[in-house]
């Protein structure tokens, strides 16, 4: 597997498998690659595609108080669990090939963007739209591949996708997870071993306010209960709420797909993770 960090040569290697007669598939990351990653790579392995990751930590979906100083880099061991899993190309640029100067433009998804990470990380998801954009014309992928974990974002880069006419296939990947169901995520290892423990609180508050509301439940008293449970165990909610799987917004229809969303912060560490409710 070939690591490129200049774009022209990203273009070149492409268009190579592009002569071959194989299509394309891209799956975008910030590295620090655990199992979760590779679920993406597993899913865009198709016959007759080539895979492309990217790893890039995106200083734009950052906000000043964040952890991009912090933020996990292992380029070394990355780019080996990419190679074993099949990964065709990792696409690792700069920063400063990312964002040349005299770089000026800003995606900004509305609607879809707003609500819960878009306001608790203000600016967060224009960067994201912006990078994920950015990663879009480099590789021009027939597919992409991105996590349900992250399901907000999710959701802006298909909105994205439709508006701008891209043209381009959005697949979203089940959350993987520990085994006692904590969502995979490169900031897990901010965790110490007792912060650790108590964060399996997260997905057990979501799972057991989902089967309440899947009961027919008042939703608001499920998710009271979801976060009396998160605070014993010691986070700080960031939100919680229940949203529509498509719009994210939080005044559901119960007849569309809906989605329990919640962030919540352990110590130092910011956790987010969703479950569908039904069908959603
Ligand atoms: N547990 C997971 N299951 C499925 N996909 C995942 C999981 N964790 C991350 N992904 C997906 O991998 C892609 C890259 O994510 P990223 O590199 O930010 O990893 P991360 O573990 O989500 O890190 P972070 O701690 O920053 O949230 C995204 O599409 C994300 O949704
Ligand atoms: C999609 C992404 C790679 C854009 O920087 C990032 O937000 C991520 O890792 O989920
Ligand atoms: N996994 C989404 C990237 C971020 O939190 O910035």
């Amino acid at each position: 597997m070939q690591t490129i960090r200049r774009l022209a040569e990203l273009r070149e290697a492409v268009a190579r498998f592009r002569a071959e007669g194989a299509s394309v598939a891209l799956v975008p990351t910030m590295g620090a690659l655990h199992a979760g990653h590779m679920a993406l790579i597993e899913a865009a392995r198709r016959p007759g595609q080539r895979v492309v990751a990217s790893i890039f930590v995106n200083p734009r979906q950052f906000g000043a108080n964040e952890d991009l100083s912090r933020y996990p880099r292992r380029e070394g061991a990355d780019a080996r669990m990419l190679a074993e899993a099949g990964c065709d190309l990792l696409w690792a640029p700069e920063v400063e090939e990312m964002y040349p100067d005299g770089f000026a433009t800003t995606v900004s998804v509305s609607g879809v963007s707003e609500g819960l990470d878009g306001a608790a990380r203000p600016g967060h998801f224009d960067g994201v739209a912006t990078v994920v954009a950015k990663l879009f014309g480099q590789v021009r992928p027939d597919q992409a591949f991105f996590g349900e974990k992250d399901f907000q974002q999710l959701a802006v880069v298909r909105r994205m996708v439709v508006d701008l006419d891209l043209g381009i296939e959005v697949v979203g990947v089940p959350t993987q997870r520990d085994d006692d169901g904590l969502a995979l995520s490169s900031r897990n290892i901010y965790l110490d071993e007792g912060e650790r423990a108590r964060a399996v609180a997260l997905p057990r508050a979501l799972g057991e306010a989902a089967r309440a509301i899947e009961r027919g439940n008042d939703p608001q008293v499920a998710l009271a209960e979801a976060r009396t449970a998160l605070i014993a165990a010691g986070f700080d909610v960031d939100y919680l709420a229940l949203a529509d799987a498509e719009t994210l917004s939080l005044d559901p229809d119960s007849s569309r797909p809906r989605r329990l969303l919640a962030a919540a912060r352990i110590g130092s560490t910011r956790l987010i993770d969703n479950l569908a409710i039904g069908q959603g």
